[in-house]
């Protein structure tokens, strides 16, 4: 399974090391052609308006837009969740617009900006370890999209069809089970 791993800026040495420990390929992804050689893309955390500066720079937003109506999934953890997002809480612009949820940036407090958590997740058996930092959160969803967790009552990961987004950093742990969930829908999806 080739996973590519959106390589404009943020985490993304860090996911293709977590691509490799759930047994998959973790290809840095530069280039718009390159989506057609990977099964799934994963947009990193980092920062979402500089990603969505340079998506547009390099010709990525319809590519990516293409390659999610192709069925091929998607997965965007923490500003990658702000990048996948139709709407954007203090009405910014959105960048992909695919994911039929409302986001705010930087949601929570000071005190927490940074810390890590065991979440519950959907379709993972026991806690999973989750990092979050300066995290956005999911304020609202469309009934097409299902919610896989919470934290304090704040949807923190959810699911529409092919599209999968978390608030918090996964790869930033040996905890790779929702890259493994992710694998799975890219070989659901061939
Ligand atoms: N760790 C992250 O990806 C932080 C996201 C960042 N605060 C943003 O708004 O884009």
């Amino acid at each position: 399974m080739n996973i590519g791993v959106l390589a404009l800026q943020g985490a993304v040495a860090e996911h293709i090391r977590s691509i490799g420990l759930a047994g998959g390929q973790g290809v840095a992804v530069k280039q718009p052609e390159q989506l057609d050689t990977i099964d799934g893309l994963i947009i990193p955390g980092g920062e979402s308006t500089t990603i969505g500066k340079l998506m547009r720079k390099y010709g990525f937003v319809e590519a990516i837009q293409q390659f999610a109506k192709a069925g091929k999934p998607l997965f965007g953890t923490c500003a990658g969740l702000i990048v996948l997002a139709e709407r954007l809480d203090g009405g910014e612009e959105p960048h992909l617009g695919l994911m039929n949820m409302t986001v705010a940036r930087n949601a929570f407090g000071r005190q927490r900006e940074s810390f890590e958590t065991d979440l519950d997740v959907a379709g993972i058996e026991t806690p999973l370890r989750a990092v979050f930092i300066r995290a956005p959160l999911i304020k609202e969803v469309g009934g097409n999209v299902e919610v896989l967790s919470t934290y304090k009552g704040e949807i923190v990961a959810a699911k529409q069809g092919n599209l999968l987004a978390s608030s918090f950093h996964p790869e930033l742990t040996d905890d790779y089970r929702l890259h493994g969930l992710f694998m799975d829908m890219a070989r659901q999806a061939q």
